[in-house]
């Protein structure tokens, strides 16, 4: 699982500097999804070739007014719970302050692996910007400049460091579907889970875990391997559900990450909301095949179904390529369906697509409409390669690829989703110049 990196500090000293940098590479992948909204507080970050998840938890509560601040924000202290590393960041132009104190008492009593970071160190002196922040016993401070990028790359390389690896395990390649259920609270996902495993089942599976894990449940359906990632698991215990949890978007996305499939679970008898977008947004990021179910489908008359399906159009319009399921997980109905859309999804998501009929559609589609010319190269496309799964890559190679707009990639990626019938994932085309060496005689 990719390991969660999470910002803390308090504010203005340069978390969302910090955040996107972090995040800036990997957001031009999705950059201009019409609709798409998306938390500016979670985010994918890769150091080398190890991925990382990355939390600002700056701005989550609003700031305190009086006095220095003497808890910390919930929603903050949750995100510190479900943290692999927490990066603590304090200002070293403005220097050690009693709030920094505060915060640094807490975070040594989560028992978190804690990095402390000096910021705004650019043009200082490494060992003097750092020598006042040694008090905090947090260990060895590092210096960064965030907004100039300095020191960053060294930064994350030691964060990561103690992390298990998780490259070698991402590598391998799933043998059946992995599925997760996500959505906000009371969209049904335990009812789901319910009427997919059938009661029994998941009794025999009710064990208690610690907050952070979500359980995995191995099953079979008509002969069909699967397993399932659910991270409403933990609090159905038994009849009453005591406290309802608070919702965690940290486990929403390890789950989805560590699943082939994600399954969007969307409350019919209510809005949809910024939250059911948000979380949209990140499976979109993450690159996972999708089925959306909606559910609480039962008890609607047909204006109201009408209204729904017009505000998901709306609102969800950048999850085009997934299936939508109408269904009610309360009577158990189109529940038979959704997992016959998650083995499309997985089947679209894990396709091996050869090179030569992958370069034919690419040639073909190029005929049919050419690439515009940019300045004075034509860009050349010559031949196509399945460069990954889950989602599928194609990488395009040929020459004067710069420049190739938007709206001609999403034409390259439509072309391939329906000729090789990919149903239910996202499908990223990378370009690959070569070079060309006659390119310069003539
Ligand atoms: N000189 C200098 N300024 C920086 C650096 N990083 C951030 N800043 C500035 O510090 C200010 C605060 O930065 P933010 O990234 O908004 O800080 P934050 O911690 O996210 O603040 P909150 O959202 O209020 O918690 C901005 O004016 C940044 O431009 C840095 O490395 N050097
Ligand atoms: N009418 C109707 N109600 C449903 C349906 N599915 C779930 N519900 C009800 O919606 C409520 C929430 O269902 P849960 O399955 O607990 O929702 P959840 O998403 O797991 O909620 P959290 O545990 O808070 O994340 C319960 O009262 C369910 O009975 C459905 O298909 N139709």
């Amino acid at each position: 699982m990719k390991p969660t990196v999470v910002l803390v500090g308090r504010p203005n000293v340069g978390k969302s500097t910090l955040f996107n940098r972090l995040t800036r590479s990997r957001d031009a992948i999705v950059a201009d999804m019409p609709g798409l909204t998306r938390d500016r507080h979670y985010g994918h970050g890769r150091v080398g070739d190890k991925p990382y998840l990355v939390v600002d938890t700056g701005g989550f509560e609003p700031v305190v007014k009086e006095g220095i601040l003497h808890e910390m924000a919930k929603q903050t202290l949750q995100a510190v719970d479900e943290a692999d590393v927490v990066v603590f960041i304090v200002d070293g132009r403005t220097g050690l302050t009693a709030q920094d104190k505060v915060i640094a008492d807490k975070l040594r009593r989560s028992g978190r692996s804690v990095h402390l970071v000096v910021n705004k160190a650019e043009g200082m002196n490494r060992g003097s910007v750092t020598a006042e922040f040694h008090e905090l016993g947090l260990g060895e401070p590092v210096a960064i400049s965030a907004s100039h990028g300095e020191g960053v790359r060294e930064l994350m390389e030691l964060v990561l460091a103690d992390l298990p690896d998780v490259t070698e395990e991402e590598g391998k390649k799933p043998t059946h579907p992995k599925f997760a259920i996500v959505g906000r609270p009371n969209v049904g996902k335990s009812t789901l889970v319910n009427s997919i495993l059938g009661e029994e089942r998941v009794i025999a599976f009710d064990l208690p875990g610690t907050t952070r894990d979500s359980i995995y449940i191995d099953f079979e359906r008509s002969g069909k391997q699967y397993t399932i990632i659910d991270t409403a698991g933990i609090r159905r215990r038994g009849k009453v559900k005591e406290a309802i949890e608070k919702f965690s978007v940290i486990k929403t996305l390890q789950s989805a990450e560590d699943a082939n499939v994600v399954v969007l679970v969307l409350d019919a008898q209510q809005e949809i909301s910024d939250q059911d977008a948000g979380i949209a947004g990140f499976i979109l990021e993450s690159g996972r095949a999708l089925v959306v179910a909606v559910n609480k489908w039962d008890g609607l008359d047909d204006y109201r179904r009408d209204r729904i399906k017009h505000d998901l159009d709306r609102k969800l319009k950048f999850l085009g390529f997934a299936k939508f399921h109408f269904i009610s997980a309360l009577h158990g109905k189109g529940v038979g369906a959704l997992l016959q859309s998650i083995d499309e999804a997985y089947s679209a998501a894990m396709a091996n697509l050869s090179t030569p009929k992958l370069t034919r559609v690419l040639l073909a589609a190029v005929q049919k409409q050419a690439p515009p010319r940019k300045g004075p190269v034509r860009p050349k496309m010559r031949y196509a390669h399945q460069g990954g799964m889950n989602p599928p890559i194609v990488v395009v190679h040929g020459s004067g690829l710069d420049e190739i707009p938007e709206s001609y990639v999403r034409y390259l990626e439509h072309t391939f989703v329906e000729v090789f019938k990919l149903q239910g994932t996202p499908l990223r085309v990378q370009f690959k110049q070569s070079h060309n060496p006659f390119a310069d005689k003539g």
